[in-house]
């Protein structure tokens, strides 16, 4: 178990260069998963991380443990696809345990999460987002090369009724594949008291063939949504929150678009994240990461582990860059950071 870092973190927190807090810790648990949506993997050919290099869940807990320590509220767990790895439960309870106990969410495909849910709520898990980019069974297919849509559905129903509540939908909007169906999309939500985010496509798939002259943008996306719906701003502050939410037909559904590409809120930016094999990353698009699996398993205190933290976070750069001319795609792709 952790030995706490009190003494030492006490007032200290993950302040980068330009002010902005890390209070947000997204965790991939692991880099494996069982679809290939197109913007995020290559159908095949993408090796996995050899099991020996994945933290174990003491080895997250920890890691997490001094997270907390510096000011960290709220954990997401992530992958790949974070229901894959065996005894997930566990690994919430330990999280749970913390204190000051962080809110506890999850971003999954939904597949297993009708079994799942339930024990995940009961370890201590406060919502999920489920990601579901249409529908359409065929579409479906086409976008993630898996005939699964069934299990996605039974998995959002399962989330629910656990009430691990709000259950939120992400949904990547790619042309000629499911943009001309964004609002029966947000339809199928509504009717089912989901609340649905649009995704700008980001350059992090694992081909590398993103452009941005392909991409959907918020812009499109309101577009069509206000042929069906009428759409007018929250009033509520947006904060950190990547997504941008306006009220469905006066409310109080609501709908959200995460704008990353077009509309960056990376001047807000509230993240840092933990891959499955132990190495921070100050952003999505960073280009280096910080080993914290070697201290880990070489017997680094807690305040080691705490002072290599808040160096990462003090050299985070400003934004994402992807409209410098230099921008360079990180080498992981999306489903080996966690997203
Ligand atoms: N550019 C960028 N995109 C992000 C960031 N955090 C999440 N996203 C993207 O937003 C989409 C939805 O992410 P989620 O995992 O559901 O997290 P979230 O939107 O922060 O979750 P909520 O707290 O429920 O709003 C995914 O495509 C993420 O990659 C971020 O810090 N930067
Ligand atoms: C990488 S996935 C990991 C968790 C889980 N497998 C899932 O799909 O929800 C996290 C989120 O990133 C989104 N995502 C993946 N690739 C993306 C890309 N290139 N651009 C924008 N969002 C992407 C997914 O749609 C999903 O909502
Ligand atoms: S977006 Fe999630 S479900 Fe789709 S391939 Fe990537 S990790 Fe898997
Ligand atoms: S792209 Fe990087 S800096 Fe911008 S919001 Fe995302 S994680 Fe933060």
């Amino acid at each position: 178990m952790s030995t706490h870092v009190h003494d030492e973190s006490a007032g200290r927190r993950l302040v980068d260069g330009f002010g902005r807090v890390a209070s947000d810790l997204r965790v991939s648990v692991t880099d494996r998963c069982n679809l290939r949506c197109t913007y995020c993997m290559p159908a095949e050919g993408l090796d996995w991380l050899p099991k020996p290099e994945l933290l174990t869940f003491e080895e997250l807990t920890r890691v997490i443990g001094v997270a907390v320590e510096l000011g960290v509220t709220s954990v997401r767990l992530t992958g790949g696809e974070p229901l894959l790895r065996r005894g997930l439960p566990e690994l919430v309870r330990q999280i749970a345990a913390l204190e000051p106990r962080p809110s506890i969410a999850m971003t999954t495909n939904g597949l297993g999460l009708d079994r799942l849910a339930a024990p995940l709520r009961d370890a201590g898990l406060d919502r999920v987002n489920v990601s579901l980019d249409t529908v359409d069974r065929a579409a479906f297919a086409d976008l993630t090369r898996r005939d699964r849509l069934a299990d996605v559905v039974a998995g959002l129903a399962a989330a629910a009724a656990a009430g691990l509540s709000p259950v939120k939908v992400n949904a990547v909007a790619m042309r000629g594949v499911n943009d001309e169906g964004v609002a029966d999309l947000l339809q199928w939500c509504l009717d089912r008291g989901y609340e649905l985010r649009f995704i700008e496509q980001m350059p992090l798939d694992a081909q590398h063939a993103w452009q941005r002259s392909s991409m959907v943008t918020q812009a499109e996306v309101l577009e069509r949504l206000g042929e069906r719906f009428t759409l007018t701003p929250t009033p509520q502050e947006r904060g950190s929150a990547p997504a941008q939410t306006w009220l469905v037909d006066g409310g109080p559904a609501i709908v959200g678009v995460i704008a990353s590409v077009s509309q960056p809120f990376c001047g807000a930016c509230d993240r840092l994240r933990l891959t499955a094999d132990g190495q921070l990353r100050s952003c999505l698009f960073a280009r280096t990461e910080d080993d914290l699996r070697t201290p880990l398993r070489a017997g680094a205190s807690d305040d080691e582990l705490a002072r290599l933290m808040m160096t990462l976070v003090a050299g985070k750069k400003a934004g994402h860059g992807i409209d410098d001319p230099t921008f360079l795609q990180p080498s992981r792709p999306m489903s080996a950071i966690g997203g």
